[in-house]
């Protein structure tokens, strides 16, 4: 099977999650695509989703699921998004799209995060995988340098505005063997608005696509 066969089926496993709920919220990236597109053939009771990029709203809209403010909609009974890397922990590296800041926020906003992965995504100690750094822009060489004393090697993702109008620093050579601690550490760096470290607020469930099926971290 292919990777993007196995983001498919990945994808179909989410929709057991969202049968009974009529808002949810929707993340970003090809993984969370095909979920939006198997909502489409849903026979459910949605009325709407808050979406984590304009991306994922485009998308959704074009099936005709309404994409509502997250000010007016509340707290969500469950969040379906992708992520770059995840651990035993449910702990993710997530922002590989430039959506993480949006992501985050409707995570918190969520009773229920649902993780879907192809089995690529599945580490022992997150970091493989360069991290995202939301920046503010005239902040971006500040903040690198701040990343470089954290041991990280920064680069800059030229020609890349956030849909919030900022930059990514993508941080490589990390081994992030204590994710809660560095997700607070680069939270603090002043012009940070958000790093990709998911671990705060990780995932409740994560369903892990494989040639052989679907599996559930326990
Ligand atoms: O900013 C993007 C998101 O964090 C995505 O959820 C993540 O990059 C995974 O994307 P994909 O499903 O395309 O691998």
């Amino acid at each position: 099977m292919t990777q993007d066969e196995l983001k498919r089926k990945v994808a179909e496993a989410a929709l057991d999650y969202v049968k009974d709920v009529t808002i949810l919220g929707v993340g970003t990236g090809s993984t969370v695509n095909h979920f939006i597109d198997l909502l489409a053939d849903l026979k459910g009771g949605i009325e709407g989703a808050v979406s984590s990029s304009e991306a994922s709203s485009e998308r959704l809209k074009k099936i005709g699921i309404p994409v509502l403010d997250l000010n007016a909609a509340g707290t969500l009974d469950v969040y379906v998004d992708g992520a770059d890397e995840v651990n035993a922990a449910k702990q993710m590296i997530k922002g590989g799209g430039a959506a993480l800041t949006r992501e985050k926020i409707v995570a918190e906003a969520s009773r229920k995060f649902v993780c879907i992965v192809d089995e690529t995504k599945y580490v022992d100690v997150l970091g493989k995988f360069p991290l995202p750094v939301e920046v503010i822009p005239m902040a971006r060489s500040l903040v690198a340098r701040r990343l470089v004393e954290l041991g990280g090697t920064p680069v800059w993702r030229e020609n890349c505005v956030t849909d919030n109008g900022n930059v990514i620093l993508d941080v490589y050579n990390l081994s992030i063997t204590d994710p809660v601690e560095l997700e607070h550490r680069i939270n603090d760096i002043p012009g940070v608005v958000c790093n990709g470290v998911f671990a705060l607020r990780p995932a409740d469930v994560v369903l892990i696509g494989s040639p052989s099926g679907v599996r559930t971290l326990p």
